[in-house]
């Protein structure tokens, strides 16, 4: 039997808009096994972002039900979530920028300390991480030092160095060229691979949606298709 890692079930999220109530969310059910490839595409407004939100812990719908790693997201309390996306989960969101006064070792290493790993070895595994996203010779330089798709490629280094179980990225090439954005698609297709780590990238790029094994289509915060390609 194939190994479940995101269960969702009838997921509703409505937020207020002025006098109107717009349901981001409609009632969308969606299964993820673990080393998935998942793209979730859809015009914007369809409802990606929420859900993604959800996946990571990071919001609540208003009902269903939803299960990571066997865990059920939605009894836990804040600090069960906060402690539960330390362990398992990455994140590559615009929200979750790099600190701005920490260098790209310091950067990666900042959730190993939160892990409670000593500092020669989590400064040892930040440098494996950012030679394995390309960075080798960038490890001192401040996010202000370095171009949009080295902070983004820091980012990326920053999730994976916490070994989760879940990546979840939104529009993570949005502000890349094309060359950096499909270097980036590149390395994450290449981490699936050899790592088996899961990915969730939310996008509406031609070269992310290319890249699905698993495209899931979004519409008016239904799940419209999904496509095992
Ligand atoms: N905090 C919020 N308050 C009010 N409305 C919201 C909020 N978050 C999302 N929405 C609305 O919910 C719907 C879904 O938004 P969502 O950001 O999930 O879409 P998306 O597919 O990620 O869009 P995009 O591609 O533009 O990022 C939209 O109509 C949006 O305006």
């Amino acid at each position: 039997m194939a190994d479940i890692l995101i269960q969702a079930a009838a997921l509703h999220k409505s937020y207020a808009s002025g006098d109107a109530v717009v349901k981001a969310l409609d009632g969308v059910d969606l299964v993820v096994e673990r080393g998935a490839f998942v793209v979730l595409s859809g015009r914007s407004g369809s409802g990606k972002t929420t859900l993604l939100n959800m996946f990571g812990a990071l919001d609540r719908p208003d009902c269903g039900t939803l299960t990571l790693a066997g865990q059920d997201l939605l009894a836990m309390s804040a600090a069960e979530r906060a402690r539960f996306r330390l362990r398992h989960l990455g994140f590559v969101f615009q929200a979750y920028n790099l600190i701005r006064v920490l260098n790209a070792r310091e950067n990666v290493a900042y959730v190993l300390q939160l892990q409670g790993m000593d500092k020669k070895q989590r400064f040892a595994s930040a440098d494996r991480w950012l030679a394995a996203v390309g960075l080798a010779g960038f490890e001192q330089r401040r996010p202000d030092q370095m171009s949009g798709g080295q902070q983004q490629r820091v980012a990326v280094a920053r999730a994976l160095a916490a070994a989760p179980d879940l990546i979840l990225a939104d529009e993570p090439t949005a502000n890349l060229d094309s060359h950096n954005g499909e270097s980036l698609i590149a390395l994450m297709e290449r981490l699936n691979r050899e790592e088996g780590t899961t990915f969730v990238i939310a996008s509406h790029d031609p070269t992310v949606i290319a890249a699905a094994r698993t495209l899931v289509t979004m519409q008016d915060g239904r799940i419209e298709a999904v496509n095992h390609l």
